[in-house]
């Protein structure tokens, strides 16, 4: 359990900060690996609810990978990932579909609405929240760059806003799942870092903060001390070329480009481990993710 006093003072050092951020929209990507403990459940939901109680709009947008993979596991079927995406055949879309919206959707609305908030959960069908295209995973081999099909994942072809717009207007907090529909009609799994950060985009938000189960960035991921507090879109794109960046880090890289390029203030990458992470990080100079922003400003020499 956190402690109350440990929280008040977190509250207490976020307050000015929060007052200059009421009425901004902040998109909240909610990642898998953050949500396998009922105690840090809480401390993510309760954050989100001060958030809302401090004018701030909040807008969450979940994912929920280790939990698929789990039901796909008891199913008898292996995952497997291809840049960090889920390779997803007909039957793992199904799967994912269940998962996202049944189950950990629910779940997050049922916990925000238990603690006071007003949340409602949408998937990408929902009002046509989310229109999806089929992606191409891009893969080097022998020094070439192949395109290659992994199935039913999607690419955000286009987020309509207006249910979401209309939501927060009425006070709401819109819990969003990535699933997209295609043209076409089919169902697609789509990364919820790519969603968050084409939610976030397409919203005009102020921020972009993706909670995780890791500190932030490091340049070097077996070496603790290299952690990186902030991070210019340049560095972060020559770390994935050389590749001290990647797996389920890459969208969440990616999901911060897109953001950034439409004018999003400021991205964060924040460690979900930590009771109240998201206020600290956002709201406090006590910074204790990776900032990931257009260009970075450097002291000194
Ligand atoms: N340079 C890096 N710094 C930090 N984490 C990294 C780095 N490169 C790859 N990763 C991996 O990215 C993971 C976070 O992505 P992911 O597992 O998809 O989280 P989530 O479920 O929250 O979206 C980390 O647990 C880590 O294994
Ligand atoms: C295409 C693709 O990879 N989709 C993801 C969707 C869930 C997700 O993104 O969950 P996390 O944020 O917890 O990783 C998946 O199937 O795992």
């Amino acid at each position: 359990m956190t402690n109350s006093v440990e929280k008040a003072a977190v509250l207490i050092q976020a307050l000015p900060y929060l007052q200059r951020f009421s009425g901004n929209t902040v998109v909240i990507k909610y990642g898998g690996n953050a949500m396998l403990n009922d105690e840090l459940k809480k401390s993510v939901i309760q954050d989100i609810i001060f958030l809302k109680y401090a004018g701030i709009r909040p807008v969450v947008v979940h994912g929920g990978g280790p939990e698929i993979t789990g039901m796909l596991k008891k199913l008898g079927k292996q995952s497997s990932f291809v840049s960090g995406l889920r390779v997803t055949d007909e039957e793992t879309v199904e799967i994912a579909e269940m998962v996202l919206v049944g189950k950990i959707n629910s779940e997050i609305v049922k916990f925000l609405n238990f603690l006071g908030a007003k949340a409602i959960g949408l998937s990408g069908k929902d009002a046509d929240l989310i229109i999806a295209s089929k992606h191409l995973a891009k893969v080097r081999e022998n020094g070439e760059i192949k395109e290659v099909d992994i199935g039913f994942v999607g690419d955000v072809l286009k987020i309509n806003t207006g249910i979401v717009e209309k939501l927060l207007d009425e006070g709401y907090i819109p819990v969003i799942a990535p699933i997209g529909v295609g043209k076409d009609g089919a169902t697609y799994n789509i990364n919820a870092d790519y969603v968050a950060g084409e939610v976030a985009a397409a919203l005009g938000a102020e921020k972009l903060a993706l909670i995780t189960d890791v500190e932030g960035i490091y340049r070097d991921y077996n070496d603790k001390s290299t952690f990186v507090s902030t991070l210019s879109l340049a560095e972060a794109q020559e770390m994935i070329k050389e590749g001290t960046i990647d797996g389920g880090m890459i969208p969440k890289i990616e999901a911060c480009v897109k953001a950034l390029a439409a004018g999003v203030a400021k991205t964060h990458i924040i460690d979900g481990r930590k009771p109240h992470s998201l206020l600290l990080e956002i709201f406090t100079t006590e910074g204790i993710g990776t900032e990931v922003v257009k260009y970075r400003r450097y002291i000194g020499g």
